[in-house]
């Protein structure tokens, strides 16, 4: 499914959230959406899901008018880990999970056992199995994360929304939960904070800054020092990771380059000849060479 978003316009409490944001999500490609705190990330999700209601602007799927489309209709075909679950739900892992099915149900239909079956499975895939009956509301944080996405992923749509889906999971559930994303090679719109999980997995990368895209571009021009000091204010290093290929990135202490690393550049500490310089690990500070 390919998604395209036009001129999309939205306020709360007449402030401009978003501001005239267009972009497009080729069919089966994985879009990462980075930026600051506050650029306007989930707006844009929330938008696209429709949890929002865009002050102006087009959403097509497909072609098709999103707003156009009914609620059970779009369920369909829009999936959703969204980054916070207020609502304390009682309900077991599995009842939650089944919840995904809800779609493709007509009113008093019960689950069948192909629903069944796939909750299961899916409990299994994200490395839920044995939790079933656990009650939701005492499940650790990274735990409750991997039923919200068994729950999105057993709604079988063409396309996925993830709001920050690594959030609460150590490191290896969240290399399993997009290497599980990304085995399924659907249309994936994510916002993503951590630089080399967007680099490993996504496609295309968009950059929001102030509710407006930045850029947009494949990641290896978008990830560069340069990007990352003006959209984030840090300084960083990118390199590329011998083994896969894929762009490395490793943050460094603040201090001012002139001429890039390497080059003549000034420590805050007004220290401002010309030297290369390390980060000592033993000692956790930039050191002159
Ligand atoms: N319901 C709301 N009412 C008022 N302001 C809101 C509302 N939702 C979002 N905002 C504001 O809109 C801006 C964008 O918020 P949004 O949550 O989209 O940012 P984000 O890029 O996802 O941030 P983060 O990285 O912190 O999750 C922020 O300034 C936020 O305070």
């Amino acid at each position: 499914m390919k998604i395209q978003v036009k001129n999309l316009r939205f306020s709360i409490d007449k402030k401009e959230i978003l501001k005239d944001v267009s972009f497009n999500v080729p069919k089966g490609s994985f879009v990462g959406v980075i930026g600051p705190n506050g650029s306007g990330k989930s707006t844009l999700l929330k938008n696209i899901y429709r949890l929002y209601k865009p002050s102006s602007g087009e959403i097509l799927l497909d072609n098709k008018d999103l707003s156009t489309m009914k609620d059970k209709e779009c369920a369909k075909e829009i999936a959703v880990l969204a980054q916070e679950s207020s609502s304390q739900f009682d309900f077991t892992v599995e009842q939650i999970v089944k919840m995904g099915r809800y779609p493709y149900k007509s009113i008093f239909e019960d689950y069948s056992k192909e629903d069944l079956k796939m909750v299961e499975d899916m409990l299994k895939k994200v490395g839920l199995d044995n939790y079933s009956e656990r009650s939701f509301s005492n499940l650790s944080g990274g735990e409750k994360q991997r039923t919200l996405i068994a729950r999105a992923l057993v709604q079988n749509t063409d396309f996925l929304i993830l709001d920050e889906p690594t959030n609460h999971l150590d490191i290896g559930y969240q290399i399993q939960l997009m290497d599980l994303v990304k085995s399924l090679n659907i249309t994936t719109l994510s916002a993503i904070h951590d630089m080399n999980m967007a680099s490993m997995y996504c496609d295309y990368l968009i950059v929001m800054k102030d509710g407006q895209i930045t850029k947009y571009g494949k990641v290896e021009e978008v990830i560069t020092s340069q990007m990352l000091k003006e959209v984030f204010g840090v300084n960083a290093y990118v390199g590329i990771n011998p083994i896969n290929n894929k762009l490395q990135v490793s943050f460094m202490h603040s201090h001012e380059h002139v001429n890039g690393v390497g080059h003549d550049h000034v420590h805050e500490d007004g220290f401002t000849g010309k030297h290369s310089h390390y980060h000592n690990h033993l000692t956790n500070k930039m050191e002159l060479v």
